[in-house]
């Protein structure tokens, strides 16, 4: 079983000891920019997913998502406990979407 931060912990891992010739650390290697080109895509593939009937692409392209954002989070030295102390901050935060101008223009 991996939840997220546990798989933010493996990547970090990979980050501080590189394994030659692992996914990961191709990644850490190619650097920065290769890591948001493949974000960028992942999150593009999750888009399309979402658009088929087929909910275990949705599944599958969220889970390539994840792990490239986690390897993203890494790279730039944010931790997991950081993301989760900005989503715990907005814990019972009320949407205020009366006080939002209406979207017309879509
Ligand atoms: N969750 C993942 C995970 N999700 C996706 N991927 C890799 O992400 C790549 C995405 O596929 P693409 O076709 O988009 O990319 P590609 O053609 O292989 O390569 P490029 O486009 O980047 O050049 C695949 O090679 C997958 O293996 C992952 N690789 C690793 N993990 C986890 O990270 C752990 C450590 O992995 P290694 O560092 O590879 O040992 C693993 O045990 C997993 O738990």
């Amino acid at each position: 079983m991996q939840d997220l931060e546990e798989l933010y912990k493996l990547v970090l891992e990979r980050k501080n000891n590189p394994k030659k010739g692992s996914y990961t650390d191709y990644l850490y290697t190619k650097g920065l920019d290769k890591i948001l080109k493949k974000v960028g895509e992942e999150a593009t593939e999750v888009v399309v997913a979402a658009k088929n009937p087929d909910r275990n692409e949705l599944i599958y392209e969220t889970a390539d998502l994840l792990y490239h954002v986690m390897v993203l989070l890494a790279e730039q030295k944010v931790s997991y406990d950081e993301i989760k102390k900005e989503l715990a901050k907005r814990e019972g935060l009320m949407s205020k979407t009366k006080d939002r101008p209406e979207i017309t223009d879509l």
